[in-house]
């Protein structure tokens, strides 16, 4: 494409205003990033599932269509989650080598998922009603390029406990990208997609996955073989020892002093990239942990003591 930076502004899902990157050629305005990594680029799945799809071309730099919201938000959290883990963590996109991002929305038709393909990002227009479209909220655009992350990193195999971390890490930065750009952050998943007609709910709660049906301790894990062996259930368990690491609380008689989300993001990321592994279970993530916090703070410090309260307290040896 040859063509020069400029920047475009929209419309999102939720009928807010926003700005982000674009590329003007002789065809018009491409939703291609230019400014980071190899680029952010966003497609059109034009409501099939063949994938990328077309790379999203607009007449006048001006994205306020209805049709347009999806991806106006899909290509802005892209970039926000970028700048996330390259101004926090020191990471250049997931591959840490700048690897293009790509992410194809109206794909499929009321499809009510996201996922992150192995290559790529997908978000689905929702049925209206269970859910609205995916790439509308910022935690669930964190969430799918998290699972990019972990996989050019730990590699958690995506089944059983591995899979409920991988799934908990994705919830956890999705959270934590949240809080980053304040946008009405909260220890929930999907609010802002989640049910349009019912306020305050969400897809799952961090701060009290029982909301969700999903454990909240160790003892009361899922053991079946739905969900990929309960990778989106048992991910509850990371959640809520995340969420009390972050902010301190007492759980089932055990108390955790929080050390606050900037520490948790760190110990996280250093727990996800140096020590988990494709085969940890929970046992190992609580010891990566400790062996996180113990480089980033000391054996001796007040953040190894929150990690092991924060384990304990879910159930986590
Ligand atoms: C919070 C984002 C999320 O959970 O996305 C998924 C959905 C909505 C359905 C199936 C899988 C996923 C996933 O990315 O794990
Ligand atoms: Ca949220
Ligand atoms: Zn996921």
């Amino acid at each position: 494409l040859s063509g020069t930076v400029v920047t475009g502004s929209g419309t999102g899902v939720l009928g807010d205003s926003k700005t982000f990157k674009t590329f003007s050629t002789a065809d018009g305005y491409y939703l291609y990033d230019a400014t980071r990594g190899k680029g952010v680029y966003t497609y059109d799945g034009r409501n099939q599932t063949r994938i990328p799809g077309t790379l999203w071309l607009d007449a006048d730099n001006r994205f306020g269509a209805s049709y347009d919201r999806a991806a106006v938000d899909a290509h802005t959290y892209a970039a926000w989650t970028y700048d996330y883990f390259r101004n926090v963590h020191n990471r250049n996109s997931y591959d840490n080598a700048g690897a293009e991002l790509v992410s194809t929305v109206h794909y499929g038709r009321s499809y009510n998922n996201a996922g992150w393909t192995g290559s790529q990002m997908i978000y689905g227009d929702g049925d209206g009603y269970n859910f609205r479209a995916f790439s509308g909220s910022l935690d669930v655009v964190a969430h799918e390029l998290t699972h990019a992350v972990t996989d050019f990193s730990a590699d958690l195999i995506y089944q059983n406990e591995s899979g409920a971390i991988n799934e908990s890490m994705s919830d956890i930065f999705g959270t934590l990208t949240e809080y980053h750009f304040n946008n009405n952050p909260d220890w929930l998943m999907g609010e802002d997609i989640y049910t349009p007609g019912t306020p305050g709910d969400a897809l799952r709660s961090m701060a009290d996955p029982t909301l969700a049906g999903d454990p909240d301790h160790y003892s009361k894990r899922y053991i079946g073989t739905q969900d990929n062996g309960g990778v989106h259930i048992n991910s509850g368990i990371g959640n809520k020892m995340a969420y009390l690491l972050a902010n301190g609380g007492t759980h089932y008689g055990v108390k955790v002093n929080g050390i606050g989300n900037t520490k948790v993001g760190k110990i996280m990321y250093r727990t996800l990239t140096q020590y988990l592994t494709p085969t940890s279970n929970y046992s190992h993530f609580r010891a990566s942990a400790i062996r996180a916090a113990t480089d980033l703070y000391g054996a001796s410090s007040a953040e190894v003591a929150a990690v092991k309260q924060a384990f304990s307290a879910v159930g986590v040896y």
